[in-house]
C-alpha cells in the first residue's frame, strides 16, 4: 500500500479598499494544476508519496517545497483518508493544512499553483472524492474516511463505488 501526503496552505483574502472591491473577506486555499503521476490534470493539494524514513509531516512540507516552492510550518492534521481499489487497500493518505509558510508559490515541472477563494475550489475537475471531505478540511474541521474505487489500475481512471466518512475525528498524538 502507497502512505501519502496533502497538504491545504490557507491564507485570508480581505479586499483592498483603494480599488473598490466590494467582495467579502474570504479564505483563499493554494491548490496546483497536477503536471504529472497520478491524477495528472486535475486540481489538487501538493502532495506525493513517502520516501523512506520519512514522517508523513516531513513528506507534506518536503513535497510542498518541491512542487510549489513554498516553505511550510506548523502543519495541522486534519484527515486521514484510505483509498481502495477493487477491494484492496491501494493508498493511505494523511491530509494537512496550514495558514503559516514562507515564500511565493511558483510552478514547477510537477504543479502549477493557484490560490482559490475556499467556496470556488474546483470540484468538477478534482478527484471525485474531494467534494466530500475538502470541504470539512478547508472549514476546519477533521474527516476520517474510506473512498473505494473499481475497475482496476490506474487508480485515477478507476470508478469512484462508494465511502465512509467521519468527521470531527481526534487526531492528537498521531504524525
Ligand atoms: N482519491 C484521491 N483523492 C485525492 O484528493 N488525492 C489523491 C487520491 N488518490 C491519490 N491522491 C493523491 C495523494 C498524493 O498526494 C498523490 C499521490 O500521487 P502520485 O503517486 O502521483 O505521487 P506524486 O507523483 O505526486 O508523488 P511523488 O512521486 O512522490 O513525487 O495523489
Amino acid at each position: 500500500m502507497i502512505e501519502a501526503t496533502l497538504c491545504f496552505p490557507l491564507r485570508e483574502w480581505t479586499p483592498d479598499e483603494r480599488t473598490g472591491d466590494d467582495r467579502e473577506r474570504t479564505d483563499e486555499v493554494l491548490l496546483i494544476e497536477k503536471r504529472r503521476g497520478l491524477g495528472e490534470g486535475w486540481y489538487n493539494g501538493p502532495g506525493g508519496k513517502l520516501e523512506n524514513g520519512e514522517t508523513p509531516r516531513e513528506c507534506a512540507v518536503r513535497e510542498t517545497r518541491e512542487e510549489v516552492g513554498l516553505a511550510v510550518r506548523n502543519l495541522e492534521k486534519a484527515g486521514e483518508l484510505t483509498f481502495t481499489l477493487d477491494g484492496d487497500r491501494h493508498t493511505f493518505c494523511h491530509v494537512y493544512r496550514t495558514r503559516s509558510f514562507d515564500g511565493e508559490p511558483t510552478p514547477s515541472d510537477e504543479a502549477r499553483p493557484e490560490w482559490v477563494p475556499i467556496d470556488e475550489v474546483p470540484y468538477d475537475r478534482m478527484w471525485e472524492d474531494d467534494r466530500l471531505w475538502l470541504p470539512a478540511v478547508l472549514e476546519g474541521d477533521t474527516v476520517a474516511g474510506e473512498f473505494r474505487f473499481e475497475g482496476g489500475e490506474p487508480l485515477d481512471e478507476a470508478d469512484f463505488a462508494d465511502h465512509d466518512l467521519e468527521r470531527d475525528v481526534s487526531f492528537e498524538d498521531r504524525s
